[in-house]
């Protein structure tokens, strides 16, 4: 038979039902789920040898699957020569599970038995469908507290595969966790991917499945055409309000982002303004509208530093009516939600949204949504309302687009954690979005090229040390 190379999808984020689905793809052409175990169990396996080095396993099972791949792990080990024991929480009650653990031939013992170095939990994966609770997660607890170091397979046994909530009390730490076939949303959300240290994916095999959604990779940012001017690069008009502050690091980071051109429209008359920043009073010679008709703007931004009085309202409504591709930012998202319903809808051009966890709460009651299920399904359903990309801020940033495609940012440094850092991201995506044209493209772009930056700042930085760093990170991405 006659097998095509099928594409390795490292970078997808897949739900529980959508790794099912890939599964399933898989077992219809041919591969048993008895293989796709071995396969899944032998790639963690090599992990796993490589962090005991020689130190003796205790391998925790599970009822499911996921203790199905514990029994794999626990014989490679041991035709290796490994020390290693298992513990069987629940018996096997999947077919593929029965298989597995039939095959092990090494030592299985009581929890209280168990004497190990490194844990590896197989207790439950993605078919974790309630809480853990009584025996089973104080087994999981004592378990964890007398091995040295932890290893989660697929996720730590206590967590919610789509959403990254804990389903147990006091989910320990672990220094690995492996994802088997694809990441699923609980290793790049909140709370869940605070509790490991490093995470590793092992391939089993899947395609892209359609309607998955990937992780946010290094951008290909390409340099100027060799024809480029100033204008044909990107024109950015910041538009600004009595925060003088947040309004130069958001135009610091456009200029270092790519654009060719940022103009700063001030609202009052700025000191402190670098050389190489233009800035127009307006209104002055010209009322804001007046500023902003100009065709060759590429990109407006409005949000940081704003306010949110009457003048902060008009200026934003400006900037909503004046039709150029727009990111709304901090103040001006406070704002839209006050708007009425046409300013919001009626626009036909490009619109990135960026709110952190409180802003979101705000714009989905102005939008009549109910703010219930996971980060990711909040965001789709916002971005779909709004007819916007959302860029959803947090520790686990993600980004939506209102045709229904989901980016999730790697884990970023927890240094970004400072203020004025928003200003930064918010002028990064107007200056991605004039150079490309496209909001989600721009979202994902700025988001990378944000981490980075922070990444390259090293710690404890500042937001206006974070805005210099573009620069590095654009470099990065050349
Ligand atoms: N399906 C496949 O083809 C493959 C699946 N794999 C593994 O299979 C895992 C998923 O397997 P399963 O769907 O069997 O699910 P799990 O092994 O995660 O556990 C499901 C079982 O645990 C029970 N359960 C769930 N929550 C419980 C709780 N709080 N307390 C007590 N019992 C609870 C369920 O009733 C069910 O019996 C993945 O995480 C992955 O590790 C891999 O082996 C690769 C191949
Ligand atoms: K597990």
């Amino acid at each position: 038979m006659h097998h095509q190379p099928h594409p390795i999808a490292p970078d997808q984020v897949l739900t529980a039902a959508q790794m099912r689905d890939a599964e399933q793809r898989l077992m219809d052409a041919g591969t048993d789920v008895h293989t796709l175990m071995q396969r899944a169990g032998r790639g963690a396996a090599e992990w796993v040898w490589r962090i005991a080095s020689g130190a003796p396993v205790t391998v925790l099972c599970g009822p499911g699957n996921n203790g199905g791949d514990g029994y794999v792990i626990a014989e490679t080990l041991r035709e290796r020569g490994f020390p290693v024991q298992l513990v069987a929480a629940l018996p096997p009650a999947t077919d593929a599970a029965k298989r597995a653990a039939s095959l092990y031939s090494g030592p299985v013992v009581d929890a209280a038995e168990a004497k190990g170095t490194v844990l590896v939990d197989c207790l439950f994966g993605s078919g974790l469908n309630r809480e853990v609770t009584g025996v089973l997660r104080d087994m999981l607890h004592e378990l964890s507290a007398r091995h040295h170091r932890r290893i989660a397979i697929d996720l730590p046994s206590g967590v919610a595969t789509d959403s990254g909530e804990l389903l147990i009390d006091e989910l320990p730490h672990y220094d690995l966790c492996i994802a088997l076939g694809a990441w699923k949303p609980a290793h790049v959300l909140m709370p869940a991917m605070a509790h490991w240290r490093q995470a590793r994916l092992v391939d089993i095999g899947c395609d892209t499945e359609p309607g998955g959604a990937r992780l946010i990779g290094r951008p290909s940012i390409a340099a100027p055409a060799a024809d480029a001017h100033k204008y044909r690069r990107g024109l950015v008009a910041m538009v600004a309000g009595p925060m003088a502050g947040a309004a130069l690091l958001a135009s610091r980071s456009a200029a270092l982002g790519g654009s060719g051109y940022v103009k700063l429209l001030a609202q009052e008359p700025l000191s402190g303004a670098p050389a190489d920043l233009v800035v127009l009073r307006a209104p002055g010679a010209m009322t804001l509208p007046q500023a902003l008709s100009d065709d060759r703007i590429a990109a407006v931004l409005c949000g940081p530093g704003l306010g949110r009085d009457h003048q902060a309202r008009e200026r934003m409504e400006a900037a909503l009516n004046c039709g150029h591709p727009l990111v709304l930012d901090a103040d001006a998202l406070t704002l839209l939600q006050l708007a009425d319903r046409a300013d919001r809808t009626d626009r036909t051009g490009p619109l990135v949204l960026t709110p952190h966890e409180g802003e979101m709460a705000a714009l989905e009651k102005s939008f009549g949504l109910s703010g219930k299920g996971t980060k990711p399904c909040r965001a789709l359903c916002l971005a779909q309302s709004a007819g916007a990309v959302v860029i959803a801020k947090g520790a686990d940033t993600l980004v939506a687009s209102p045709g229904g495609a989901l980016a999730y940012a790697p884990p970023s440094p927890s240094w970004l954690s400072v203020a004025g850092t928003g200003d930064v991201l918010a002028g990064l995506t107007a200056s991605r979005l004039a150079v490309t044209g496209d909001p989600f493209r721009a979202a994902t772009e700025a988001v990378w090229l944000h981490a980075e930056a922070a990444r390259r700042t090293g710690a404890d930085f500042t937001a206006a040390m974070l805005a210099e760093s573009v620069r590095d990170a654009m470099c990065a991405a050349l």
